[in-house]
C-alpha cells in the first residue's frame, strides 16, 4: 500500500511527531499502540524531533521563552505535512494554541501530584535548614519558599533521568518531580514521598496527555475522539480556563488542580509572588458541565483578592 501524504484526506499512515526525551517517546508510543489497536487500517509511526526547549538546558524555562518551546517544532512539522498529530504532556501546552491547531483528545490522568525524591530524607518536613532542593518550576519554588522558608531552592533542568542523576551525584538534598513522569518511565520506586495537593498544588494539566492536530483535519479529530477521557478533559479544561484568564505561563507562579466527584467538579488554584510571600489561593465547585466557567470564575476570584497586583508586578497582565 502506498502511504498518502499527510496533507491528503484519507490516510493509511499516521505520523506522530514527538520530542525525543524518554518520557515524550513513552507517551508517543503509548498513543501509537492505542491508535494501532483501534484503527488497523492505519500504519502508525513516530517522527522523533529535538526541540529548542530540549536543547537549551542552562537557563530557566521561564527566561528562554516558556512552554511553547517544547511544542512549536512539533506544530511546524504538522503544518508542513511531515506529521499528523503530536502527543504532549498537557502541562507543557500553552493556554492558547496557535491559530489552525486543535486539541483533539485529552487522555486519562496519571497521578497528577508532585513527588519528593531524596536519597537521604524521607519527607520534605525532615529537610534541615539550608538543605538544597532542586526545581526550576516557579510553581514548585514559591510553594516550597512559602511552606519551608529555611530551605535553599536551586535550579534544576533537563529530562527526568538527568534530574535524577544530578540528585544521585549529591548536588541536591532532594528534588521535586511530577509523579506521573516517574511512574510512566517505570521509576515509581524513586518516589520517596508523594506531595499532597495541600503541600504542592499541581500544575495545570499535570499528568494528562493531550493530542494536537491541525484544526482542519476533522477526519483525524473524529477518530482521535476515541482517546478522549471526558472526566480528565473536564478537569484539565477548568484548570486551563483559570490559567488562561490569569495569563498563565511558566513565567507565572501559579497552580491549578481540579477533581471530579460524581458530577461535581472542584477546582483549586493559587497565584503567588516570586518570593512566595504573598499567596492567593481559592477553591470553587460546580457542575462538571460548567468546567470552563468554573475556571474563569475562580480566576476572577483570585484576581479580586490580590492576584491582579501580583501579576501586574510580575509584568504579566491578566
Ligand atoms: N516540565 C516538564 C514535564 N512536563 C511533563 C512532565 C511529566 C508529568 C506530566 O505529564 O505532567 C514533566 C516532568 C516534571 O515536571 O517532572
Amino acid at each position: 500500500m502506498v502511504p498518502l501524504a499527510p496533507g491528503e484526506n484519507t490516510i493509511s499512515e499516521l505520523i506522530i511527531a514527538s520530542r525525543e526525551s524518554q518520557l515524550a517517546l513513552w507517551q508517543a508510543r503509548h498513543v501509537q499502540a492505542q491508535l494501532a489497536a483501534l484503527y488497523p487500517d492505519w500504519q502508525v509511526s513516530i517522527l522523533g524531533m529535538t526541540t529548542t526547549g530540549d536543547q537549551i538546558l542552562d537557563a530557566p524555562l521561564a527566561k528562554i521563552g516558556g512552554k511553547g518551546l517544547f511544542v512549536k517544532e512539533l506544530e511546524v512539522a504538522m503544518a508542513e505535512g511531515r506529521a499528523h498529530i503530536a502527543v504532549h504532556s498537557m502541562k507543557d501546552v500553552p493556554m492558547v494554541l496557535p491559530e489552525g491547531f486543535a486539541l483533539a483528545a485529552i487522555g486519562p490522568r496519571e497521578d497528577p501530584r508532585d513527588a519528593f525524591v531524596s536519597n537521604d530524607y524521607a519527607r520534605l518536613s525532615e529537610l534541615p535548614a539550608g538543605a538544597r532542593v532542586g526545581t526550576s518550576s516557579l510553581r514548585r519554588q514559591v510553594q516550597l519558599k512559602a511552606r519551608f522558608p529555611h530551605l535553599v531552592i536551586e535550579p534544576l533542568r533537563g529530562n527526568v533521568q538527568t534530574r535524577l542523576r544530578k540528585l544521585d551525584e549529591g548536588q541536591y538534598a532532594a528534588i521535586i518531580l511530577a509523579a506521573a513522569g516517574l511512574k510512566r518511565l517505570g521509576l515509581a520506586h524513586r518516589i520517596t514521598a508523594v506531595l499532597t495537593p495541600e503541600e504542592s498544588l499541581p500544575a495545570v494539566g499535570q499528568g494528562a496527555l493531550g493530542i494536537e492536530c491541525l484544526a482542519a483535519r476533522t477526519d483525524l479529530i473524529e477518530r482521535l475522539e476515541a482517546l478522549n477521557d471526558p472526566a480528565s478533559a473536564a478537569c484539565v479544561q477548568a484548570e486551563r480556563a483559570m490559567s488562561r484568564r490569569l495569563a498563565g505561563s511558566c513565567q507565572t507562579p501559579l497552580g491549578g488542580y481540579a477533581t471530579l466527584s460524581g458530577d461535581t467538579l472542584t477546582l483549586t488554584g493559587f497565584v503567588a509572588d516570586l518570593q512566595g510571600q504573598r499567596m492567593v489561593q481559592d477553591r470553587l465547585l460546580g457542575p462538571v458541565a460548567d468546567a470552563e466557567r468554573i475556571g474563569v470564575a475562580l480566576a476572577e476570584n483570585l484576581l479580586s483578592r490580590g492576584a491582579d497586583r501580583i501579576l501586574a508586578e510580575l509584568g504579566v497582565l491578566p
